[in-house]
């Protein structure tokens, strides 16, 4: 009789106790599910990060424009020429001679360099406007972005400084004489840079013109004349 009624608690005792672990397991199933359609919900709310890209000639007025857009609308100026320039002084950086060698020689470096830095700078400036400013500047920049960072982002337009050759040159020229210190203000090297620009960033700025995303701005006059046209076509943006 004892036995009998023990035998019978025991099997209470399971079967509360598989009907306990089934309980948890349809709970943990239900949290998976709602954190799967949450995500997605709230992936689907979450805003961008809203870039403009900002392209012309060296010494076009890229840099001088970028600031004060920065202070006017409150974005992130994201210089890649800077960037490289700093890691490439970084010490202990295993990128330091490649970015020396391919700014005095004027190439283009791999975009994986290029786009890890911008993409640590992004995430870890605190804003969520940037101006990119000098890339995307060759195919390969334009690649390595789109595999990496468009969807991460919300592309805007992109800022074309159109500058004839010469006053780049020129530009260039006084910025080295006014001590700019850097390796390729020299006309050697601006005659390689010209190249470079006219073989490898052009076909990317007639890209963006085919897909309707540039905002030319004319940047030969004085550098307040440029910005009354770059401030129109941010605020025609919207921003
Ligand atoms: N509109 C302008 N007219 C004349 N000189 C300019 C103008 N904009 C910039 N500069 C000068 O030309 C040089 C190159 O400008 P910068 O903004 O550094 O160009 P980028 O970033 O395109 O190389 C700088 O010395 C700058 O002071
Ligand atoms: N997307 C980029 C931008 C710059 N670089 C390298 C090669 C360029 O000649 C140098 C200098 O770029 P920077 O934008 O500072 O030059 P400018 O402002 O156009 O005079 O950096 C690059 O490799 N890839």
């Amino acid at each position: 009789m004892l036995s009998c009624s023990l035998g019978s608690q025991w099997n209470n005792f399971q079967t509360v106790s598989l009907l306990f672990r089934q309980r948890q397991a349809t709970i943990q199933q239900l949290d998976h599910i709602f954190q799967h359609y949450s995500n997605g919900i709230m992936s689907s709310f979450a805003t961008k990060a809203k870039v403009v890209f900002v392209l012309g000639g060296p010494g076009a007025g890229k840099g001088t424009q970028c600031s004060r857009i920065a202070d006017r609308f409150r974005f992130t100026h994201l210089s890649t020429g800077d960037l490289l320039r700093e890691e490439g002084s970084r010490e202990g950086s295993q990128y330091g001679t490649m970015i020396e060698e391919h700014m005095r020689d004027g190439k283009i470096l791999p975009v994986d360099v290029t786009c890890s830095l911008l993409e640590k700078a992004i995430k870890s400036s605190g804003n969520s406007m940037f101006l990119i400013d000098g890339f995307p500047r060759n195919q390969d920049n334009l690649d390595g972005w789109n595999r990496r960072m468009s969807s991460k982002v919300d592309m805007q337009f992109v800022l074309f400084f159109d500058c004839t050759e010469e006053d780049c040159v020129k530009r260039c020229l006084k910025r080295g004489l006014n001590g700019s210190g850097r390796i390729d203000d020299n006309l050697e090297t601006l005659k390689k840079r010209i190249q470079t620009y006219n073989k490898h960033s052009l076909p990317i700025i007639q890209y963006f013109q085919g897909t309707g995303q540039i905002k030319t701005i004319d940047a030969g006059p004085d550098a307040d004349q440029v910005f009354s046209q770059v401030e129109s076509a941010f605020l025609a943006s919207g921003f």
